[in-house]
């Protein structure tokens, strides 16, 4: 039985998600009216340009460029307009306003997430973001509210769409980098200038949501150590499958604590990581997102499923407006966020992590040697040694020469070496000395092992 007044909804935009949102609340209106025990009217949807075709059939008397006056008539404001501003003035402005704010907008979170709960937390309202990392899967929730109790050690985030269809792509069917993109474009995963996506910059600004939440400790998007997967070549991929793993962007959120090195705090970082096929993270496949939460008490948990598309992410949207509707209902301040840890977040060289770097060296006697010597001067132990060895004359290879010891060829040997866990600094110091050497042609790639 419905006893509550109808509460009035706002949209802000009404682009891939923003219309499948509208639908949503049209046709499921009553429905959701019996879930939240008060009818959810679309009183507009603010958009630029009120006579541009839409993707899903919306009544055309519903839009305005008239932001601020649909603002101030709402108890629930839904962003999905994206950037930073008008975004972060109108959800301001509808948090002043006594409306509840719902958003998928990451960039604006990672950039201004601490602001916008201060000004939430002095009016009582809420702001809800789930469809702000990983599209559909609920994965803020349950950082937020499941695992409150718990403590998240690490969370390991294959949360960018764009970059895991392009390194499955490689990956299944040796594709290019380039080629890969060009389809991830066509299909539409990949945004109209792909740069945030496949420079990491996306995943990123998800990092630094994801850290805050888990860590209870404002992370600066800035402060996200980022790298892409510009780099990253068929070859390497195709060397990790051969060695066992497979190529991801991973966006990780670590609490590190090392008492002898005095090393305390929170590492959010964003790289293309090698992690064994075994893991969980490797069966994702596609355009897939999926996000491995490790705990101290629940243990290991995986959420996975679309982390975008319109009607997926919708799905976000509409289950964080529920939300919203069923606090006005039942009244009450909003659920605080405590980011009061305020722990110290961490620079790349305070991380630990296993390596795997690939050289081109001299194929000559006592060059392993040499080599070797230099991962043990700086303290960085060596898990496996695998080689093999380009011959002059033919250009084809032929295993294991340097491990017998043998003479005969003046050709280049290729080395792939993993390492047990060792820190980034001695990591990047032992690299540094072996790019020095003068039977070193070249060090190929140097890319980190995660997941263990
Ligand atoms: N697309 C996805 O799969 C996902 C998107 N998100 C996030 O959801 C949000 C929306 O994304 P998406 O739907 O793809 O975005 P679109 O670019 O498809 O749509 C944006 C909408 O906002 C409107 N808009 C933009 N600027 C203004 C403005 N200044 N005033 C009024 N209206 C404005 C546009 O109006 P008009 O149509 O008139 O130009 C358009 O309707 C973003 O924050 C995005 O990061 C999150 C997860 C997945
Ligand atoms: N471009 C993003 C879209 C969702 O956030 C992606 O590829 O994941």
């Amino acid at each position: 039985m419905i006893a509550y007044r109808n509460l009035r909804v706002a949209l802000l935009g009404a682009g891939s998600v923003g219309a499948q949102v509208a639908t949503l609340l049209t046709e499921h209106h009553d429905e959701l009216a019996s879930r939240v025990g008060a009818g959810l009217d679309l009183i507009g949807i603010a958009v630029r340009d009120v006579d541009a075709p839409r993707t899903a059939p919306i009544d055309p008397a519903l839009f305005t460029t008239d932001a601020m006056g649909l603002i101030e008539s709402a108890d629930i404001v839904i962003e999905l307009m994206g950037g930073i501003e008008p975004a972060r003035s109108y959800i301001l402005h509808a948090l002043n306003s006594g409306a509840d704010v719902v958003t998928g907008n990451k960039a604006l979170l990672a950039a201004h997430g601490p602001e916008l709960q201060a000004a939430a937390e002095q009016v009582g309202a809420q702001v809800y973001y789930e469809a702000a990392v990983a599209g559909a899967i609920p994965i803020i929730r349950p950082l937020r509210d499941s695992l409150a109790g718990d403590r998240v050690k690490r969370i390991l985030g294959i949360v960018n769409g764009t970059t895991n269809f392009i390194l499955d792509k490689m990956d299944v069917e040796g594709d290019t980098f380039e080629n890969a993109l060009a389809v991830a474009t066509e299909l539409g995963y990949a945004e109209a200038d792909p740069t945030a996506d496949i420079e990491g910059y996306d995943a990123a600004q998800k990092a630094a949501i994801l850290a805050r939440l888990a860590f209870h400790t404002d992370v600066p998007v800035e402060a996200v150590h980022r790298e892409g997967i510009t780099q990253i070549t068929a070859a390497q991929v195709a060397q990790a499958q051969k060695a066992g793993y497979v190529v991801k962007l991973l966006a990780i959120c670590e609490r590190i604590t090392d008492p002898s090195s005095g090393i305390d705090g929170v590492s959010a970082r964003v790289y293309p990581a090698l992690i064994s096929r075994q893991h969980p993270l490797a069966a994702v496949h596609g355009g897939k997102n999926a996000v491995f939460v490790e705990a101290e008490a629940a243990g290991d948990l995986m959420f996975y499923g679309a982390g975008a598309g319109g009607i997926e992410t919708a799905s976000a949207v509409l289950g964080d407006v529920v939300s919203a509707a069923r606090r006005h209902v039942a009244g009450g301040p909003g659920v605080a966020e405590t980011t009061h840890a305020n722990l110290t977040i961490l620079p790349i060289d305070s991380v630990s992590t296993r390596y795997q770097i690939t050289l081109e060296v001299s194929d000559a006697p006592g060059v392993l040697a040499r080599i070797a010597s230099l991962f043990s001067e700086h303290g960085v132990s060596v898990e496996t040694v695998q080689q093999s060895i380009a011959s002059v004359e033919s250009g084809a290879t032929r295993p294991d020469a340097l491990a017998t010891g043998t003479s005969e060829s003046s050709g280049t040997a290729t080395l792939v070496i993993v390492t047990h866990v060792a820190s980034e600094r001695a990591l990047s110091r032992t690299v540094a000395d072996i790019a020095d050497q003068q039977v070193v042609v070249r060090v190929e790639s140097v890319l980190r092992v995660e997941g263990a």
